[in-house]
């Protein structure tokens, strides 16, 4: 009866329902009572559950006691091998929707294989698993749904929200991505085809930041669209009506928030993601002191975005307050980042008020001023109008104010304009300049035009990967100004420690991790944040920053206190090797109700290899 005890946390949780066993494990479950070992589910179920399919990297012994010999080709592949398949497949398809499909599919068919796909080439592999193609891949999500990925949970469910959650099968979740769907990337509101975007942030989790995928619960919240096209549409899959609001809508958050922590415990890592303005700032405010939970539009961003401003100090050689910010756009992300510069300025000593004056802020209706009617300043607005003639024109605002930092966060492609790029260039030496809006459609210029039109002077970065840029023979790689470097990160040192509640300073805490990873190498080639190719280390980094924090403040809930963090983390992380599918003793104990099935006869498997 050890058997089933001794297995690993990791693959405790696949399911272990009668169909999923043979006859003979079957009736070994019901004599012993025991859980049955995952890698005892026998047969062509085992090559068809994603957590434990390796393909042709069976070996010969797997295949035999796995009762799976023949029912694939003669050839062993190692994952290496794998893996370069998978590039080569990929490479094939010439439309960004298929390269997604593609790894859809691997994900459903060879979990580890996906992952260490992703992770190991993160740099080709991130933009189709996220921004700019998962955007796409929102837009068109009635057209290329196939399988369920997540939990779909609808305002009809009401009442019944711990119900719907029980029906996930994996008991040991620690981390939500939820989303409605009302304010998906820059593309507005996609209602329930807002599911890519969890699905896709989970992904990173475990490719970036190791966390385990049966720990990670993407889900839609589903309570209508006010999308128009979307209720029109043959192929919308989510309910056809538009958005529940007010005390119906609130009640229903507050039911599936309660509904979590009955299911899973209250340090259930909660990240609300691309939920709409008037929601996002409400929710945050409400939830933050009572649940583990963050809002990654705001906190992540700001995190990110902070690291970058800290790092271009080092280009520019002003402190943090010398600088004049201006955003274009007032919503989440532009709202949390001034907040966390506010902060990182009153970490340099400035007074709240001082350190206020610095930032500017256009939203719709144009620079955010002090004249501007009641109820025009909505929310933190108000802490950053100015006494300041109204001006709409964003050509207007730059040559009046002369700021030494842009930041985009509008969702309106293209209105860094190259007047504006050249208006920048020509008061400051190394003008500060962040597109950060996503998808790339959205962004507020290219990469190409932000060097084109500073002379390559720019400092810049954006929310969507541009490649390389060549100017005057010098050659720029912007880097990419994407939350995608500290979400993960954060959320590894909070599952680890089990914290409670997920204070600001945490995320001022990554964004001086993700800065102080940044080579001078780096920087002498355009880019403020380090290479993709670097950002598991990041991410790591800043889990460790997230412990130390934790256990210095009595947040953590996970004794003893580590002593080697970075060890502890380390050998919490998920192993994107394969493992042995051999039963945990081998050969078999004598079990008489257990029958092995007959071998092969070994000739043939030599000749197969
Ligand atoms: N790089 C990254 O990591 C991240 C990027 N983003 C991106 O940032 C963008 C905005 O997201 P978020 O802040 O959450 O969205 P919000 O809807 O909260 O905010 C958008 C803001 O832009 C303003 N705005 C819209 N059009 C204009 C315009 N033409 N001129 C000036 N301001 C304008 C809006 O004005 P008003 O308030 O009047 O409506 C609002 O203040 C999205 O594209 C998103 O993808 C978001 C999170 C992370
Ligand atoms: C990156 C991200 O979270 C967004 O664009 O919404
Ligand atoms: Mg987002």
């Amino acid at each position: 009866a050890s058997l089933g005890r001794t297995i690993s946390p990791q693959t405790q949780s696949v399911p272990t329902t009668p169909n999923n066993q043979s006859p003979n494990l079957r009736q070994y479950h019901e004599v012993t009572g025991d859980i049955v070992c995952p890698s005892m589910i026998q047969g062509i179920d085992h090559l068809r559950d994603p957590r434990l399919n390796k393909g042709l990297a069976f070996t010969l012994e797997e295949r035999q006691v796995l009762g799976i010999h023949g029912l694939q080709p003669a050839r062993f592949k190692s994952q290496e091998e794998q893996l370069e398949l998978c590039k080569i497949s990929i490479n094939r398809y010439q439309e960004d929707l298929n390269k997604y499909l593609y790894l859809v599919d691997l994900q459903d068919r060879n979990e580890r294989l996906f992952f260490r796909l992703v992770a190991e080439n993160v740099e080709q592999m991130m933009p189709i698993v996220y921004t700019p193609t998962v955007g796409l891949a929102c837009q068109k999500f009635g057209l290329i749904y196939r399988r369920p990925r997540g939990l779909f949970v609808t305002v009809n469910d009401r009442g019944h929200v711990f119900d719907v959650l029980r029906n996930w099968p994996e008991p040991d979740v620690r981390a939500i991505v939820v989303t409605d769907g009302e304010r998906i990337l820059g593309l507005g509101d996609l209602g329930a085809c807002g599911m890519g975007i969890p699905v896709g942030k989970l992904a990173l989790y475990t490719a970036l930041a190791g966390i385990k995928p049966h720990q990670c619960l993407p889900i839609l919240i589903d309570v209508g669209t006010n999308n128009q096209d979307l209720l029109e549409d043959p192929l919308y899959i989510g309910l056809r009506q538009k958005r529940v609001v007010g005390e119906e809508y609130d009640s229903f958050i507050d039911e599936f928030m309660e509904a979590v922590v009955k299911r899973y415990g209250q340090n259930t890592l909660i990240q609300f993601e691309d939920f709409g303005n008037h929601n996002a700032f409400r929710f945050l405010d409400k939830y933050r002191n009572h649940y583990c939970t963050f809002n990654d539009d705001i906190q992540g961003t700001a995190a990110v975005a902070v690291a970058g401003l800290y790092v271009s100090r080092r280009v520019t050689g002003k402190n943090f307050h010398d600088n004049k910010i201006l955003f274009v756009g007032a919503g989440e992300a532009a709202i949390g980042i001034a907040d966390l510069c506010v902060r990182a300025m009153q970490a340099e000593g400035v007074s709240l008020e001082e350190a206020r004056s610095k930032i500017w802020m256009m939203d719709i209706d144009g620079l955010l001023t002090t004249g501007r009617k009641e109820g025009s300043l909505e929310g933190h607005k108000v802490y950053y109008a100015k006494e300041y003639p109204a001006m709409r024109n964003l050509q207007e605002v730059i040559e009046s104010l002369k700021p030494s930092v842009l930041i985009g966060a509008s969702a309106a492609g293209g209105i860094f304009t190259p007047e504006v790029l050249q208006t920048m260039a020509s008061f400051n030496d190394r003008p500060v300049i962040f597109a950060l809006s996503n998808p790339t459609s959205k962004a507020e210029c290219t990469a190409e035009q932000a060097y084109k039109y500073t002379e390559g002077r720019c400092i810049f970065s954006s929310g969507s990967p541009f490649p390389p840029v060549e100017v005057n023979g010098k050659i720029y790689k912007p880097g990419q100004g994407n939350n995608a470097y500290i979400f993960p990160g954060v959320a590894l040192g909070v599952i680890a420690t089990m914290t409670h509640h997920i204070p600001e300073d945490m995320f001022l805490i990554a964004a001086r991790e993700l800065a102080d990873s940044v080579d001078e190498s780096d920087l002498e080639q355009g880019s403020l944040y380090p290479p993709l190719e670097k950002v598991r280390e990041v991410s790591l980094q800043i889990a460790i920053g997230i412990t130390r924090f934790a256990y210095n403040k009595g947040l953590a809930s996970t004794y003893p206190e580590p002593v080697d963090k970075r060890k502890w983390l380390e050998d919490q992380l998920y192993n994107f090797n394969y493992e042995s599918s051999m039963p945990v003793t081998w050969p078999w104990p004598k079990m008489p109700h257990i029958k092995t099935r007959e071998l092969v006869p070994t000739q043939l498997l030599k000749d197969a290899k």
